[in-house]
């Protein structure tokens, strides 16, 4: 910031926690802040990269431009001799939905996780280094939430020893494959598996799509981008393709890993929110600081609208969150780790809570950090919804989230599955373990009472905890009472999927409090950090229990009074919170260059910039525009005729 004004010293000066310290929880280990850090600003120091443009580019340039970034970040990546994290840090920083995102995230994951030692042999090494580049084949035209509906077919030749890969009707054509339009050379394609005239299941195949020499789709494939997508810019730098298959290549399959590489995928998708969500926060915290409203007596300044209580009210909460998903995330990782450990013992033990997990939490995250980024933009205002906000990009290119990877109602029925069988093993041998261990005390949490008698009581964790899961245990039997008074059960699942859903999103939501709760059971250095943190987690617990007061109520968990009271305590942590909010974004160490929003700038000299920002549009490089000749003058001379008669 040398020699530069900064508009936001003195909020920067009322925090009461230690800044750095704070950085380094927010990334997780001192190791991941300092490379973080280091790419973030090579990254912003180069001006391939840069980013301000494509709200303006046609789908053509933008797609060539997206090219051109993923091909110099790979030269860099090269030629700096980056570590496989490093490199996966500057092509996070880079901010570009591109086709080596689903190259390096599903693709060589599938590979990774589902096919043989041999097949890893033969295809890691070229993907490692781009001599193929992949995508993940999986939706049809005709079906993606239900993958055993898939059409392609994968009919073994055992005179060729080959399998041949068939799109038998135009709704089998694979559509949506991030990477497929345009660019991959080589997909992994689910198809179902016929041997012998016998069918057995959607199973994952390496297919080669395009000529490695002229980039020619190989013979009896047709393949092509599947169109514009919603906003300008945002996705549109991505080639979502579509084909349709004749012949190809191998099998590989381990039976029950057939879905790993999307557990995979959605736990990266709950770290990522916490990306999306904190950024769009900074933008708004920012922002609210800057701007001022009313409240001007006698001539002197009006009040920041941060400091409207209702604005705090919208804008502390998805703070808090940014946080708790941060949290959940590091924990997601660990699980994932260590299922994927006892898989490769042949230990399939934890698996169905690593998919209820990761699946719940996926959902749960997605929606609410999509949600929030719209919310993010009409704290900003008439200005959020500039493009140089950087909000509308920003949402557009995170909406998607709540889509693919599974919809997000799908995964929560899968999660409702879950519950629904663990309440029904409930006084069985089988003891509810990992996040559905609370279900244990079932007999206990049908009959509690939440001990709150005053706001302060709610700053309790063990109090927060029980009221948590006192409403989920409640819902969940509620609705498996419910479930068991039907004769088919499949039939009752269908009638009761609203309830079901409700269940889930209480019991994700209980896992992201009792995540946060855990957390602060560690070791915490830094002057106040761990404070704060204790006020944002409270802040996320409380808030869900405001917003979802009719379950806590119906359920008899809480009483009104005591929902009452959670809200008091509310207004007292916002004002505790309110001081050090611009240093809790400030933790999240984001480059200006990865905001790309003027509202959101380190320095908070939003006004000019904004104003700056306006004149670099294209339409105005000339004073009087294209279309005046044509259009606006005879409009004009018309109407002067017109008066006349
Ligand atoms: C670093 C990352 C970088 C980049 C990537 C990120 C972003 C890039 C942008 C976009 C990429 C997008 C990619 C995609 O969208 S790929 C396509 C994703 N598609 C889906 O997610 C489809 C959703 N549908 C499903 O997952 C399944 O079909 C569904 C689970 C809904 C139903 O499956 P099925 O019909 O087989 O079902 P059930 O009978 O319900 O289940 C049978 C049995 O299997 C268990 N199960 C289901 N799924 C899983 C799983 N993933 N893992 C483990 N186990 C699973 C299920 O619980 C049942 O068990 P049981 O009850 O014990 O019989
Ligand atoms: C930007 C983007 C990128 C993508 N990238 C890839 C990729 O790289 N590779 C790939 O293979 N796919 C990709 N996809 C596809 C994506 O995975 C699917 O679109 C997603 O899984 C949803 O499936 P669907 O489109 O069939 O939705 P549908 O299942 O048709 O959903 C339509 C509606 O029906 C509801 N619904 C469906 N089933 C049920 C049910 N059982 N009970 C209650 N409600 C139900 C849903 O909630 C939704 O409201 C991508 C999609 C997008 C948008």
């Amino acid at each position: 910031m040398d020699g530069v004004v900064d508009h936001l010293a003195d909020e920067r000066n009322k925090a009461q926690f230690d800044v750095e310290e704070m950085k380094i929880v927010w990334a997780g280990s001192r190791h991941v802040f300092e490379l973080s850090d280091r790419i973030a600003r090579l990254v912003a120091s180069d001006p391939v990269f840069r980013k301000d443009n494509r709200a303006t580019l046609s789908r053509k340039d933008l797609f060539k431009n997206t090219l051109r970034k993923a091909a110099h970040a790979w030269k860099r990546i090269i030629e700096l001799r980056l570590s496989e994290e490093e490199a996966s840090k500057l092509r996070f920083y880079v901010d570009e939905a591109a086709f080596t995102d689903l190259h390096w995230g599903m693709f060589v994951p599938a590979i990774k996780g589902q096919a043989t030692e041999e097949q890893q042999q033969k295809w890691l090494p070229l993907a490692y280094k781009m001599q193929i580049i992949g995508c993940y084949a999986q939706t049809e035209l005709g079906h993606g939430s239900n993958v055993q509906g898939l059409e392609t077919t994968a009919t073994f030749d055992p005179q060729t020893d080959e399998f041949d890969i068939h799109s038998p009707t135009l709704t089998s054509s694979k559509w949506w494959p991030g990477g497929l339009g345009k660019v991959s050379t080589h997909a992994v394609v689910y198809a179902r598996l016929i041997t012998d005239g016998q069918e057995h299941g959607v199973h994952g195949f390496i297919v080669q799509l395009r000529s490695l020499d002229d980039h020619l789709p190989l013979p009896g494939i047709t393949i092509g981008d599947i169109g514009m997508k919603f906003g300008n810019g945002a996705y549109n730098t991505m080639d979502n393709g579509v084909t349709r298959n004749g012949k190809c290549v191998r099998s590989n399959v381990p039976r029950q890993l057939i879905y790993g590489t999307m557990v995979f995928v959605r736990q990266t998708i709950v770290s990522d929110a916490s990306c999306a969500l904190s950024r769009a926060v900074c933008i708004a915290t920012r922002y609210s600081a800057v701007r001022r409203q009313f409240g001007s007596q006698n001539g002197g300044v009006e009040t920041q609208v941060i400091d409207y209580k209702t604005q705090q009210n919208r804008l502390f909460p998805l703070l808090a969150a940014a946080y708790a998903f941060r949290f959940v995330g590091e924990w997601l990782k660990w699980l994932y780790t260590d299922v994927t450990q006892r898989l490769q013992a042949n230990d399939f033990s934890t698996l169905p809570e690593a998919h209820a997990c990761t699946a719940g939490l996926k959902s749960l995250t997605t929606t609410f950090t999509a949600d929030a980024i719209e919310e993010c933009r009409k704290l900003c205002g008439g200005h959020g919804y500039l493009c140089s906000s950087g909000l509308p990009e920003l949402f557009a290119v995170y909406v998607p989230a709540c889509t693919y990877e599974g919809d997000n109602v799908v995964l929560l029925l899968q999660v409702a599955r879950f519950l629904m069988k663990t309440v029904s093993q409930l006084g069985s041998e089988k003891k509810p373990v990992g996040t559905t261990a609370y279900m244990g005390r079932v007999e206990h949490l049908m009959q509690c009472r939440c001990s709150v008698q005053k706001a302060e009581d709610w700053l309790n964790p063990n109090t927060i905890l029980e009221a948590f899961e006192a409403r989920t245990a409640r819902m969940s039997v509620a609705v498996a009472q419910k479930l068991a008074q039907f004769a088919n059960p499949e039939e009752g699942f269908l009638e009761l999927s609203p309830n079901l859903v409700e269940a889930s999103v209480a019991h994700c939501q209980l896992i992201v409090v009792s995540k946060f709760i855990e957390k602060l059971q560690q070791d915490i250095p830094g002057k106040g950090v761990k404070e704060l943190l204790g006020m944002l987690c409270n802040i996320y617990a409380l808030n869900i229990l405001h917003k979802h007061l009719g379950d806590f109520l119906s359920t008899g968990s809480i009483t009104p009074k005591q929902g009452s009271l959670a809200n008091d305590q509310l207004r007292s942590l916002y004002s505790q919170v309110r001081p050090n909010a611009i240093a809790l974004v400030d933790a999240f160490n984001y480059t200006d260059h990865y905001l790309g929003s003027v509202l959101g700038r380190y320095d908070g000299n939003v006004y000019p910039k904004l104003y700056e920002e306006a004149w670099k549009d294209p339409l105005n490089d000339s004073v009087v525009p294209d279309g005046y000749h044509e259009y606006i003058r005879p409009l004009l001379k018309n109407q002067l005729r017109n008066a006349r008669l």
